[in-house]
């Protein structure tokens, strides 16, 4: 246990987080009216290369003229290895009314990448006078991404959310597959020759694991909100599904819909269930009466609760109420 105290990450919904291309503008109304808590309005990798000026208009656009009611209101821009990304942000800040929230900066490789953009941002925003502080999302995308990870989520008091992007990072990493996250089909164990008279049922791993882990402990340790990025398959909510629950039990706070149909999906999953929260409500309710007879660890249906387990509970119910809120 440190004596320095673990910061929190903004206190706002991350659930969902919505893409959809700056080139293609007649779905940004549906954006604007989904139930996802976030929208990502994208100049980078969605856009072909011969439609990044005019995505970049429509984007700014978009901003100053739709209604995005109270949905945290993110762009994300092309990465800092293009001739695109410096315009990006400079008519982002000049050319919009102050409704924009986050700027997304892909494939953040070290906390100087971060600094970059926050150095533009803060001289334009001292020029206009601007006093809502925009602020940072990154994604965690190439190998230097990951070997830079907490300097990264320390890099600014701008930086709000991290993303794992599988697709870059399965690329970057040199990994063998097209997929863009979800189960890897060649990432599997056999069974032991021996067992099961040599039925030798495979176990698939989670190639994801490592890279999440490592997200969730920069950002926690930073107060910045960790989240899950895309699931290409958009035909396959079960896949998308069992994605999510696994990063939402390592810690993600969210996830990327690149399909308006896997907004629900992740709503569902990082909303904590009436069970799961009158769960940890009971617990917070024993532990206090536990400690109202001087006791640190008691049993509750036959389990071990003791302080740790108002933490864990308090971790449940703070997120519902957020989202309640
Ligand atoms: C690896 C990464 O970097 S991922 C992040 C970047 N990628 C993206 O931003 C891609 C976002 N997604 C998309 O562009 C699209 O959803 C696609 C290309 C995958 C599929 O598009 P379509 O073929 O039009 O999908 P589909 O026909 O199923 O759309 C159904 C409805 O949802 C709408 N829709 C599709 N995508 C979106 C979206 N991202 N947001 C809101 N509405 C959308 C369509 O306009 C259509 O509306 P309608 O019923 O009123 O006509
Ligand atoms: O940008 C996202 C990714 O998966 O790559
Ligand atoms: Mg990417």
């Amino acid at each position: 246990m440190s004596f320095v105290v673990q910061p929190s990450p903004p206190a706002r919904p991350n659930r969902c987080q919505l893409f959809g291309p700056g080139s293609r503008p007649q779905i940004f109304e549906k954006m604007a009216a989904s139930a996802a808590d976030v929208v990502n309005l994208d100049l980078e990798d969605a856009v072909a290369p011969d439609d990044k000026i005019e995505a970049r208009k429509n984007v700014v656009q978009a901003i100053n003229d739709i209604d995005w009611g109270n949905k945290t209101l993110s762009v994300r821009i092309n990465g800092l290895d293009t001739p695109y990304w410096v315009r990006d942000v400079v008519d982002l800040m000049e050319q919009t009314n102050g409704r924009l929230d986050l700027i997304m900066i892909p494939k953040a490789g070290n906390a100087k990448d971060v600094y970059a953009v926050d150095a533009i941002v803060s001289a334009i925003e001292a020029e206009k006078g601007r006093e809502k502080r925009l602020g940072f999302e990154v994604i965690i995308e190439t190998a230097a991404g990951l070997a830079h990870v907490e300097e990264i989520a320390a890099s600014s008091p701008r930086m709000q959310a991290m993303s794992l992007g599988p697709a870059d990072y399965a690329a970057f990493m040199g990994m063998q597959t097209t997929a863009i996250g979800g189960t890897q089909a060649n990432y599997y164990m056999l069974e032991d020759p021996k067992a099961d008279g040599g039925a030798r049922a495979m176990h698939f791993a989670d190639p994801w694991h490592y890279p999440t882990v490592a997200i969730v402990a920069a950002c926690r340790t930073h107060g910045v909100l960790p989240v899950d990025g895309p699931f290409g398959d958009f035909s396959d909510p079960d896949g998308f599904k069992a994605q999510a629950l696994r990063s939402a039990t390592l810690g993600m706070v969210g996830k990327w819909a690149i399909h308006p149909s896997q907004i629900a999906l992740a709503n569902e999953i990082f909303t904590p269930s009436e069970a799961a929260v009158a769960k940890a409500k009971r617990i917070i309710e024993a532990m206090e009466q536990a400690k109202r007879s001087g006791a640190g660890a008691v049993s509750l249906d036959g389990k071990l609760i003791d302080l740790a387990s108002i933490r864990q509970a308090e971790v449940v119910v703070k997120q519902a109420e957020l989202i309640n809120s």
